[in-house]
């Protein structure tokens, strides 16, 4: 990558590049990555938009495929200089099976580690999850911790299992020989909850709010903490990070960076409103307008429902005992080891942030 030096010639992959978060990378990697000479895009299902993509300088390259067949990752891989992994399975609401939760989180990942090895990619940014360290089962509180924080990260639930199993892959693979003889120089990034244009869930609680007559009920107190970031800054942290792992590999190579920006400290539900507000919903209470103990029912119930439903049809409600847990506890990021490491600063401020996820969100169907 050195010697490339804003001459077109280097060679990105995006693995999950039609995703949620996938399609703000791929977007920012045309934006700010001036050195691109091709940009493949892999994911199972292909987004139309990339089209659009295909009439700049950078060549698009879209390839339909399953991270979960190492013939196709491999193939995808072959002649990347980096690759940028967040193709994966983000279910909290019991939508896929634990086993194929596993199989593309975990083994997917290990296909890519290994396609890198086999192809002699050297640069490898792995998408991880706040979710790895916690909340964990005890819901214990994490505020405004950072990389370093001690907290004891227990999980049981398929999807951080698999996001920290798949992280540790990752950086266990730093230092690996590839192709080549040159060593495999690897980091994970670690968003906590991603929002902005795209955001499947925040569109569901607005259609829900609409549903029920331009309100929500707030149902956790509003002292329970999240943190949320940007999607934006998330892809612009991935472009960074694959910007400086070269210079920077001794430094960089093996690490976690949690992924955050200005985004302010609330509830998961305050947060929101953040953006329904504006967009003509309420949030009645300040209060919890719901005793805990009866969400902990309503959520055991359709935890019940789930499963006896589960040969006839998919019952899979945004409330289950483990979002339930993850709304209820506290956790919060405070950290400034990205800019420390590579001088990352969030391309977008909170007042931006906010103001294009209300702006897409007046675009989602069936607003007022
Ligand atoms: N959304 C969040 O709040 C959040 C927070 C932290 C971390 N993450 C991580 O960020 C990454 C992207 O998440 P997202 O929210 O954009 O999810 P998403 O579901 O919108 O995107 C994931 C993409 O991966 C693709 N994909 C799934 N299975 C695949 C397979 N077998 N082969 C190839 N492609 C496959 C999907 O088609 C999709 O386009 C994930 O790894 C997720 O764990 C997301
Ligand atoms: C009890 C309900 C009353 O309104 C609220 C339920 C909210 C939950 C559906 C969400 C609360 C916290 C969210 C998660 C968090 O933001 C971080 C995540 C990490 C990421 O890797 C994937 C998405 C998610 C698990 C996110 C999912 C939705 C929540 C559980």
């Amino acid at each position: 990558m050195a010697d490339s030096a804003q001459t077109q010639e280097l060679v990105y992959l995006v693995t999950g590049g039609c995703g949620f978060l996938g399609e703000h990378v791929v977007r920012m990697l045309l934006q700010q990555e001036p050195r691109l000479r091709e940009l493949r895009i892999f994911d199972l299902h292909l987004g139309p938009w990339l089209e659009e993509l295909k009439t700049g300088p950078v060549q698009v390259t879209a390839i339909q495929g399953d991270v979960t067949q190492a013939h196709e990752v491999a193939a995808a891989v072959a002649g990347a200089h980096v690759v940028i992994h967040t193709a994966g399975l983000v279910d909290v609401f019991g939508k896929t099976s634990p086993e194929t939760i596993h199989e593309v989180n975990v083994q997917g990942t290990q296909n890519v580690i290994e396609a890198c090895v086999q192809t002699g990619t050297r640069f490898l940014i792995y998408t991880s999850s706040m979710e790895v360290v916690g909340p964990n089962i005890k819901g214990q509180p994490f505020y405004r911790g950072n990389e370093n924080t001690h907290y004891e990260a227990i999980h049981r639930h398929p999807y951080p299992c698999s996001k920290a199993l798949a992280e540790r892959l990752v950086l266990e693979a730093n230092g690996r020989e590839v192709l080549g003889g040159l060593p495999l120089v690897t980091c994970a990034l670690r968003p906590t909850g991603i929002y902005g244009e795209g955001h499947q869930i925040m569109r569901d609680f607005y259609h829900q709010g609409l549903r029920l007559g331009g309100r929500l009920f707030r149902a956790i107190p509003a002292s329970v903490e999240h943190g949320r970031v940007y999607v934006g800054n998330v892809a612009w942290m991935h472009v960074l990070v694959a910007r400086e792992l070269e210079h920077r590999a001794a430094l960089m190579g093996g690490q976690v960076y949690f992924c955050y920006d200005n985004s302010p400290y609330k509830s998961y539900e305050d947060f929101n409103m953040e953006f329904l507000g504006p967009c003509g919903l309420r949030l009645v209470g300040t209060r919890p307008l719901i005793p805990y103990w009866l969400l902990v029912l309503l959520a055991a119930l359709n935890a019940l429902l789930q499963w006896l439903l589960r040969p006839l049809l998919l019952y899979a409600p945004l409330l289950n005992p483990y979002t339930l847990a993850m709304a209820n506890t506290t956790f919060t990021v405070s950290t400034d080891k990205a800019r420390r490491h590579f001088g990352y600063e969030p391309l977008f401020s909170w007042e931006e942030s906010r103001t294009r996820t209300i702006r897409w969100v007046q675009t989602v169907e069936g607003s007022a």
